[in-house]
């Protein structure tokens, strides 16, 4: 049983019996829901039920191991990511990802956030110059790094290089960003300051968050779907989720009394 609330919003993603599998471990089981567009969404669940699997449906991470193996569909704007064929570079530059730990790459500030525009073509100076620029100041950066944007990324702290792999990421302006516990690693000043960001683009952006931390959750999402060993349990809006779950395992998980 489980109960999918249908949404107000455009569905920007829709997930249609997904299931997916590592080899032989069949870790998703059979899960449908709508994502809304330009809103958050946020995976919760126990340590194992499937988030950080899902996550990575959304782009098709999972491409690069081999014996993975999806079944049934997910339409990005109506069309199926999984199909055979799909051009996963053109995916993942529509659907960006930032990860639990920060991953700077060995560069400077600047050439971090540069990286992806330049692949993407971008080589006039002015206007790399200004997208970086922008996305540093979009991911609440820019004050911080401005007067060092040749010194390398590693001398940032843990917080501060968080945000350039999110200014990375928002630069080459994806339409959906994908977050796995992006302040699981940090300390509580960081965490805020990055759930602000990921408040900040609300309206702009179709976020989807795995998190491990339920307060969190109810702090910066708008839908929250709760997955247990696999299987979606339930997809609401996040506020009647907390406040009157449908589900009774879902009320169990909320009220700390397993997971
Ligand atoms: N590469 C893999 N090969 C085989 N099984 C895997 C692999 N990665 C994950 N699993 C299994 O798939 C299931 C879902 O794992 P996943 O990491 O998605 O859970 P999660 O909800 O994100 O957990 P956590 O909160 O602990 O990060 C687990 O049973 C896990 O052991």
């Amino acid at each position: 049983m489980a109960y999918v609330v249908d949404i107000k919003e455009n569905p920007k993603i829709v997930v249609e019996n997904l299931n997916f599998y590592y080899g032989e471990k069949h870790a998703l089981k059979n899960i449908s829901f709508k994502v809304p567009e330009k809103r958050i969404t946020a995976l919760i669940g126990p340590s194992g039920c499937g988030k950080t699997t899902l996550l990575r449906c959304f782009n098709r991470m999972h491409d690069l191991y081999p014996g993975n193996r999806y079944e049934g569909r997910i339409l990005l704007d109506g069309e199926n990511i999984l199909e055979k064929d799909y051009d996963l570079i053109k995916l993942r530059s529509r659907v960006g990802m930032v990860f639990q730990k920060p991953t700077t790459f060995p560069m400077s500030i600047f050439d971090n956030v540069a990286y992806g525009l330049r692949l993407k073509g971008i080589k006039n100076k002015t206007e790399l110059q200004d997208r970086v620029e922008k996305a540093l100041k979009d991911a609440a950066l820019w004050d911080e790094v401005k007067d060092r944007l040749h010194d390398p990324a590693s001398g940032l702290s843990g917080g501060q290089q968080q945000r350039l792999c999110i200014a990375r990421a928002i630069a080459v302006e994806p339409e959906v960003l994908l977050f796995d516990e992006p302040t699981s690693a940090l300390d509580p000043i960081s965490t805020a300051k990055i759930e602000e960001l990921v408040v900040s683009f609300r309206g702009r952006l179709t976020i989807i968050i795995v998190t491990h931390n339920m307060q969190q959750a109810a702090r910066v999402s708008d839908y929250t779907a709760f997955m247990y060993m696999g299987e979606l349990i339930e997809f609401n809006r996040t506020d009647d989720l907390f406040v009157k779950p449908k589900e009774k395992l879902t009320e169990d998980y909320i009220t700390g009394r397993f997971g």
